[in-house]
């Protein structure tokens, strides 16, 4: 089996008239993806959308974006804009259509007014709206084009890019369950976020520091720790203009905060302090009657305190602690991006403090390294932007019609119904890695039984590696009591100790995982039974962690272990209808 690859290349043959159309195409996607930002700072974090109307002598006859929630949408805003241009043209969008309430006005827009073609940047990130909109207007007679799928070139992946950047809030809060944050801090140039004595105002100047209010006003909330609530008396506020302003949250255990504080100046704008249960309760009634809210948390820890803002709403939260509570929320894995000014001074002071305090780091290799690093020059301070963990891509779930078609002709991705499976108890529990289906696999000179799918697969990271602390790995992995248990041992022994794990590990995974399940299904023949009784069905592994082999919690993962199903599963269905047909042909 050669390894699957769901992306289609673009062809090398590709036509200069191609290219062309697809530069064409890029530029207009790209400036609605630029339009759909427009109403950052303005109104609460939203889902961006911008569209993009073009006659076919590709001149812009209209343009929209949405302003807030609830408001028109950009598409019936650019239709209006353009008028009787609308009749035969293209419109671009940055992202399909969210029919959130049932009421179709972005698709009825573009269908009344005639559009002919509609090019998208990316699907919907939220599984019970993605694809709706396409598959209606496609219903409509229009030509839909989706970016990365239906049409493919270097410049539209680029444009595609900008258009997963613009709604990366939406995509990282839908695939995490957690709003997208952002840890920003102003460093001196000798790496210090205040001097000794704590005193920080100001490291960075004030042209950056208005890039600061500017941020601010494109979150819902900007986060401090107790200890900056006490040295430093901030504000918080987004002093940008009209714009939309935060509420400010306070991360305190001790609530050992000031009486006097901006921050319980709730005029303006709310302030809510997050505690520990228990804490300080009459420090609490105090802020009560200030008009603060308190919400006490029985374990105060970033992840915590982000998947409770995640379900009052929140998309787009700022965090404007010091280095305590910064490392603290990077270990927890809830910071997205970062972003630092830094300023071309030096303070000293080997006790001063630093932009994040204690990881637990011991090597240089264990240092995070940012992705999509973007340097820019303001005022006298640099700007250093990127991303900690990559925007998920949207595209490889259900993979494109033609690829999906290649492992199984019975799927039409975008037509056929999705069975998830997951936990071994659930309805198709079997198809999970943890069920209880020993296999018996050739190792060494002869064969070995393996309890489950996944033992197997675990041992096999540290199998032919001449250390015999990766044979003890394998001999551990393979009597483990439970699936679950030979996971944890592979898992942590290959972050504890990579070197203990085969050179060749990334290359053959899939190709040992696609070896276990066909001895699986080929030993069970219930197994394979049901396996064939979802032909014709996206096979999806609703892990909410792993995004290789599962599909993620709104399909942000790569599936590959519900495509290697469909894989096996058509492989099974082609030797089925051989057979009958020799049958056949044998009476
Ligand atoms: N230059 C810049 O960009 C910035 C500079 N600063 C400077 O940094 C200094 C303060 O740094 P620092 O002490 O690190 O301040 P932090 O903002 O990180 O506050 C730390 C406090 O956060 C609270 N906290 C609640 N939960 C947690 C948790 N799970 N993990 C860690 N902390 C938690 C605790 O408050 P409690 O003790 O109340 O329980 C803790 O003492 C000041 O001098 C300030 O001026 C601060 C922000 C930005
Ligand atoms: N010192 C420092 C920053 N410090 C951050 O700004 C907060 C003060 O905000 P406010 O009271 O609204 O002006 C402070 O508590 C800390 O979070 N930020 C910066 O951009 N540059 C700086 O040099």
């Amino acid at each position: 089996m050669t390894a699957l690859s769901f992306r289609l290349c673009s062809s090398p043959l590709i036509c200069r008239a191609t290219l062309d159309h697809h530069a064409t195409d890029a530029s207009f996607i790209r400036r609605a993806a630029d339009l759909s930002e427009m109403s950052a700072g303005l109104t609460s974090p939203h889902p961006n959308f911008g569209c993009v109307i073009a006659t076919p002598s590709g001149k812009v006859a209209g343009e929209g974006y949405l302003y807030a929630q609830g408001t028109k949408p950009a598409e019936a805003l650019a239709v209006e804009a353009a008028g009787e241009f609308c009749r035969g043209s293209t419109a671009y969008l940055n992202m399909e259509p969210g029919d959130c309430h049932g009421d179709h006005t972005a698709v009825s827009a573009l269908v009344q007014a005639g559009v002919g073609r509609v090019v998208v940047g990316i699907r919907h990130p939220l599984q019970h709206l993605r694809g709706a909109a396409i598959r209606e207007m496609r219903s409509h007679g229009i030509e839909v084009n989706v970016l990365g799928e239906d049409v493919q070139s270097k410049v539209l992946e680029d444009a595609r890019k900008c258009c997963l950047l613009v709604n990366a809030p939406l995509i990282h809060r839908a695939c995490s369950r957690v709003p997208f944050s952002l840890l920003k801090y102003a460093m001196t140039l000798d790496g210090k976020i205040a001097a000794s004595s704590g005193h920080a105002a100001w490291i960075s100047s004030k042209l950056s520091r208005t890039r600061v209010f500017e941020l601010r006003g494109r979150s819902d909330a900007v986060i401090v720790g107790g200890n900056t609530v006490r040295q430093d008396d901030p504000r918080l506020t987004a002093r940008h203009g009209q714009g939309h302003t935060p509420t400010r949250i306070v991360m305190s255990q001790s609530l050992d905060l000031p009486e006097k504080a901006n921050l319980w100046d709730v005029s303006e704008v709310s302030t809510i302090v997050a505690t520990q249960r228990g804490a300080r309760k009459s420090y609490q009634k105090f802020l009560a009657s200030k008009g603060v809210e308190v919400v006490e948390f029985d374990m105060l820890n970033p992840r915590e305190v982000m998947e409770y803002f995640h379900l009052r709403g929140y998309l787009s939260i700022l965090w404007e602690c010091g280095g305590t509570l910064a490392a603290s929320a990077i270990a927890s894995g809830v910071i997205h991006k970062v972003v630092a000014f830094i300023a071309p001074k030096i303070i000293g002071g080997s006790k001063a403090p630093t932009p994040v305090g204690e990881l637990g780091m011991v090597e240089m290799t264990q240092a995070l390294n940012l992705i999509d690093v973007c340097y820019e020059q303001v005022g006298p301070d640099m700007l250093v932007s990127g991303f900690l963990q990559p925007v998920p891509d949207l595209l490889p779930v259900i993979p494109s019609e033609d690829a999906t078609f290649e492992i199984d002709p019975s799927v039409n991705p975008f037509e056929s119904s999705i069975i998830f499976f997951y936990k071994t108890w659930d309805l198709y529990g079997s198809f999970s890695n943890f069920s209880p289906h020993p296999i018996r696999m050739p190792y060494g000179d002869g064969y070995r039984t393996w309890s489950s799918v996944e033992h197997y697969y675990q041992a096999n990271k540290f199998v032919g590696v001449e250390n015999p602390l990766a044979h003890d790995c394998v001999e551990k992995i393979r009597t483990a009591k439970s699936p679950e248990e030979a996971a944890f041992i592979g898992r942590s022994k290959q972050r504890q100790q990579p070197e203990l794990v085969r050179s060749d590990w990334e290359d053959v995974k899939i190709e040992v995982m696609y070896m276990a399940l066909k001895c699986k299904f080929s030993t069970y023949p219930h197994l394979k039974k049901m396996l064939l009784s979802t032909a014709g069905s996206v096979l999806v592994e609703a892990s909410p962690h792993d995004l290789f082999w599962g599909g993620g919690r709104e399909g942000e993962g790569l599936n590959y272990l519900g495509r290697l199903l469909m894989q096996l599963r058509s492989e099974y269905l082609g030797e089925s209808s051989v057979s009958a047909e020799n049958t056949s042909l044998a009476l």
